[in-house]
């Protein structure tokens, strides 16, 4: 037989788009009659579910048999989960801005594009809008594979009964760019959030030594600093360079290849188990020897693990201390609770912040 031509190739395409578009309403419309069953069946519906949704992008990998790969189609999927939960209600999503920032790309990494972004000046001004109810979620960063944990968001939880609902891991690129402006052999200072330029120290030791390097509020902030510069450079990410219109230089400057940021979804609700959960948890110990002992024991014996431990000097006396930890599993396991339990007679405080899906994309 014949190879089929490109007119009947189409051909094809366009009946399967039909039947796409048709079976995508179809979604749509079961996804609306949720809404009714959720409004129903509770006055203050939920109707963002992130357990739910962690499970429909992890069968959506499980089943999938290509060409397209298993991350592919789950960000596909992703998008429709979007477009469809805007159906019930679109989500308003405070971020730590400006526009432009790694952490708006994570939000949209979680939520899909059919919510709406609100972009916040600072860690603390994201909390307040999602407590005072203006958002109903926000997106903060925790922590960045080379330069460790993000203080100011560990610090806001100590004052905050928000909790935590969900987890993004962003794989983070920086590169040097240049304004229309920038005159490329007079540059004297490079701009950039103080974490990017820690995470490209070594390039700019080697590349550009003799240039000043000046700590802004964000690489999306440095970036738009430079409109108006003919002797300055900046660090940033690609949405940034694209937003601000700015030309590339030098990609990929950061000295971990794998450098990774991971953000957290915060919330008012506690989140169901998804099958695969992590959680969060404070616990402030008075600062005798021995304190992370007997803050990790309990761990080892329920057989919990942990994937994460930070510890800050707590704010609310001189002599206790604050641990963060994040560990496998959700509140509901019967592990996790013999751990709080235990936890509560060592400690003077425990708040787990939020047992969540553990990150599908
Ligand atoms: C449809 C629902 O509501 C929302 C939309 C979902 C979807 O489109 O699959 C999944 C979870 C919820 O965030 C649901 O709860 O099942």
């Amino acid at each position: 037989m014949a190879e089929p031509t490109l007119e009947q190739l189409r051909e094809q395409i366009d009946g399967l788009d039909e039947q796409l578009q048709g079976l995508l309403n179809k979604r749509a419309e079961l996804a609306q009659k949720v809404a009714d069953v959720k409004i129903a069946t509770d006055g203050d519906a939920v109707f963002y579910r992130p357990e739910r949704e962690a499970q429909v992008l992890r069968q959506v990998k499980a089943r999938n048999t290509g060409p397209l790969d298993a991350e592919t189609i789950a960000r596909l999927f992703r998008e429709i989960m979007s477009a469809c939960l805007a159906l019930e209600q679109r989500l308003k999503v405070a971020f730590l801005g400006p526009e432009g920032t790694f952490t708006q790309q994570a939000a949209l990494k979680h939520f899909g594009h059919a919510v709406e972004t609100i972009s916040l000046a600072a860690i603390d001004d994201v909390f307040r809008e999602v407590a005072s109810g203006a958002a109903h979620y926000g997106v903060v960063p925790v922590e960045n594979s080379t330069e460790g944990v993000i203080n100011h968001t560990l610090d806001s939880f100590m004052e905050s009964p928000l909790k935590i609902c969900g987890e993004v891991d962003l794989r983070i690129h920086h590169h040097l760019m240049l304004s229309e402006h920038t005159q490329l052999d007079k540059i004297t200072r490079i701009y950039s959030h103080q974490q990017t330029l820690a995470q490209c120290r070594k390039w700019l030791d080697t590349n550009m030594p003799r240039v000043e390097r000046i700590a802004v509020s964000s690489n999306a902030q440095a970036a738009r600093r430079l409109k108006d510069e003919w002797n300055a450079a900046a660090i940033a990410g690609d949405i940034a360079a694209d937003l601000y219109d700015l030309k590339i230089l030098h990609r990929n400057i950061e000295d971990t290849p794998d450098n990774t940021t991971r953000f957290i979804i915060i919330g008012h609700e506690e989140v169901p188990p998804s099958g695969e959960d992590k959680s969060s948890l404070l616990v402030r110990m008075k600062n005798r020897p021995g304190a992370l002992y007997h803050v990790l024991k309990p761990f080892k014996d329920a057989g919990v693990d942990l994937t994460r431990v930070e510890s800050r000097p707590s704010r609310s006396g001189n002599w206790s201390y604050v641990f963060f930890i994040d560990f496998e599993g959700h509140r509901d396991d019967e592990n996790v609770q013999a751990v709080l339990a235990a936890l509560e007679r060592e400690a003077l405080d425990v708040r787990l912040l939020g047992s969540y899906p553990r990150a599908v994309l």
